[in-house]
């Protein structure tokens, strides 16, 4: 990029103005996101069970699903080259081989993949994170990858300690649908890390590395205006999970939050994309991602089809069809997340600037 003096002197480019414009949406949607969170939020309670899932399930079409539908193209975008067919056999081998292995893991050990699951969730949204602080919000004090590495335990873990903290029996609950597809049994051996005290801990521990991150971001910035959006962010993100009952954050923060500035990333390694918002065309970026995520949002249908007969137990209500979507978005989010760190790579975000 170029230096600030030299960025005044000349006209912005076509990509700096996409870029600008993709930063400021994906900001907006996080916004919208906390704000209209909170506001239905509080109401808390009084939302029926199954609206509370009405978010996760329009993941399935919007946004959420789709937002991993196009690692197919992305490594050879980003790296400027043609999709040939043997990177789409990479890529689709990767899901096969990987994917494939976790869900055989669910059905021998369900309450070991449940905690995989919250484990690998925490440092994909984590990650996802880090790139929109590094590269939207333009933060200057993630240099170091011991830096990005506790910005990447404080944002994966908002959306999965939080609610761990405020609202255990929801947790516990989530936890026993997905488990008991499997095992009803299993469930048990999760019990532990529902009681007071590891929540107390688990509250004490995460509260003091939020204070850590954000003192020694504010140490290290040379802005302060990066600064007080990660911060803000921050601690909008702790009262979103910590006021919203945590099926219905989970849903919104996966479509408003995390498949938004994913999505984001992949419009600006997509040069007809990145033209598109150049030219003040959102809806024709949009348009051309919704036709490349289409075949494959379509295809990880047969996914949970399969899973819906391979379990022991048939899913018969919204929280266990809910369980059972869970289920498949675990097994395709572990090759995502191979393909998205690679894309990290690919883009120089983990090593030191
Ligand atoms: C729904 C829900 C939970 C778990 C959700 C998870 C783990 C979602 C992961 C989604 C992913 C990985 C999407 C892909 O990017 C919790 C935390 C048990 C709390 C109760 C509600
Ligand atoms: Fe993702």
């Amino acid at each position: 990029m170029l230096p600030d003096a030299a960025n005044r002197a000349t006209p912005e480019t076509g990509a700096a103005t996409a870029r600008r414009r993709a930063a400021y949406a994906s900001h907006a949607a996080g916004l919208f996101t906390i704000i209209f969170g909170l506001t239905i939020g509080v109401t808390g309670d009084s939302i029926p069970l199954a609206y509370q899932y009405a978010p996760l399930a329009a993941s399935v079409v919007v946004l959420g699903l789709p937002h991993g539908a196009v690692d197919h193209l992305v490594l050879p975008r980003s790296r400027g080259r043609p999709v040939t067919s043997r990177a789409l056999a990479a890529v689709g081998g990767c899901y096969l081989a990987i994917g494939g292995a976790y869900a055989a893991l669910w059905f021998v050990a369900p309450a070991v993949s449940f905690a995989l699951f919250i484990l690998l969730t925490l440092v994909h949204w984590g990650q996802g994170d880090v790139y929109a602080l590094c590269e939207l919000t333009d933060v200057s004090y993630l240099e170091t990858p011991a830096h990005k590495g506790l910005a990447l335990v404080v944002r994966g873990g908002l959306p999965m300690l939080v609610p761990l903290v405020a609202f255990p029996d929801q947790y516990a609950f989530v936890a026993g649908t997905l488990v008991g597809l499997f095992d009803p049994g299993a469930a048990a051996a999760l019990e532990g890390a529902f009681r007071p005290t590891v929540r107390y801990a688990v509250a004490v521990g995460f509260g003091a590395l939020i204070a850590a991150t954000l003192a020694l971001g504010y140490r290290r910035t040379d802005a302060l205006e990066p600064w007080l959006i990660d911060a803000g962010e921050t601690l909008g993100l702790t009262a979103f999970f910590a006021a919203v009952p945590p099926i219905l954050a989970i849903g919104l923060y996966f479509t408003g939050w995390h498949s938004v500035r994913h999505i984001v990333r992949t419009l600006l390694i997509d040069d007809a994309a990145v033209a598109a918002l150049a030219d003040g065309d959102a809806r024709g970026a949009i348009g051309r991602f919704a036709r490349d995520a289409a075949p494959l949002t379509a295809g990880s249908l047969v996914v949970f089809a399969a899973l819906a007969v391979a379990v022991p137990r048939t899913p018969a209500t919204v929280p266990d069809a809910a369980a059972l979507y869970l289920v498949g978005v675990a097994v395709l989010t572990l090759p995502h997340v191979v393909v998205v760190s690679l894309l990290d790579l690919e883009q120089g975000l983990w090593t030191a600037r």
